[in-house]
């Protein structure tokens, strides 16, 4: 059983390469919407015991809580790896030998039965992780007891975690878990496969107020 650690920044600041789509009126209630998403859909999971959500945002905070996460101020405040390592050493604080995973809040399509098979290959490593669809990113890092979770994200860290000695999980089938959503061409993408309530809603929304359309063109 693992916990999962999901980090998220203030909304008002959140996705910020979306605004050419949502601008910023919607943009931050999208960004709710992917979180919203992929912890129901992580808490749907059968892997998964608790979703640990690090965020100062108050409105996410309450809103990921009802949905039964725990929630985390992002104490440190010194950015996204930081918040991470703080989740991850809270959860170890409480349970020394918890398996832990780092899991990004742009993952809207998420379904539980792709996490369940991302995490049982985790299972079998000290360190992993999975790429994001472009293969430029990482949309999970996991790390199994007693090894540090040693998160490196941001930016092109598919090679980082590589290099930090963190096996890559080649799986076929698992596109859920992979596809994370920084700009309208992911999130086209996304809607493709199938998205969640709460970002199916807000799409509809950005569809009505700001013109985007789900398919491509
Ligand atoms: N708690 C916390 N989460 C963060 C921080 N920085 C980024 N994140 C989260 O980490 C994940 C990846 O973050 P980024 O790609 O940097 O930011 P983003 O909001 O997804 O998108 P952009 O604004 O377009 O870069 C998202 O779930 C973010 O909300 C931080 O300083 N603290
Ligand atoms: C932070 C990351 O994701 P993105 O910038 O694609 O949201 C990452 O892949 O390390």
């Amino acid at each position: 059983m693992w916990s999962l650690i999901v980090p998220l920044k203030p909304l008002r600041r959140a996705k910020s390469r979306l605004a050419p789509v949502a601008g910023d009126t919607l943009r931050p209630s999208l960004a709710l919407a992917f979180a919203e998403d992929t912890v129901a859909a992580a808490l749907a999971c059968a892997a998964v015991r608790e979703v640990v959500v690090v965020t100062d945002d108050p409105l996410a905070g309450d809103r990921l809580a009802l949905l039964g996460a725990r929630v985390l101020p992002d104490a440190p405040g010194r950015g996204l790896n930081a918040a991470l390592a703080h989740g991850a050493a809270a959860v170890r604080a409480g349970r020394p030998a918890a398996a832990v995973a780092a899991l990004n809040a742009d993952l809207p399509a998420l379904r539980p039965a792709e996490l369940g098979l991302v995490l049982a290959a985790a299972a079998g490593h000290a360190r992993s992780f999975l790429a994001d669809a472009a293969g430029v990113g990482t949309t999970l890092l996991a790390a199994t007891a007693p090894a540090a979770l040693g998160p490196a994200f941001g930016g092109p860290s598919r090679a980082r975690h590589r290099f930090s000695g963190a096996a890559e999980l080649a799986l076929d089938g698992v596109e859920s878990v992979r596809r994370d959503v920084d700009t309208g061409e992911d999130l086209r993408a996304a809607l493709a496969l199938g998205v969640g309530p709460r970002t199916a809603a807000s799409a509809r929304r950005l569809t009505a107020s700001a013109g985007f359309t789900a398919s491509a063109g």
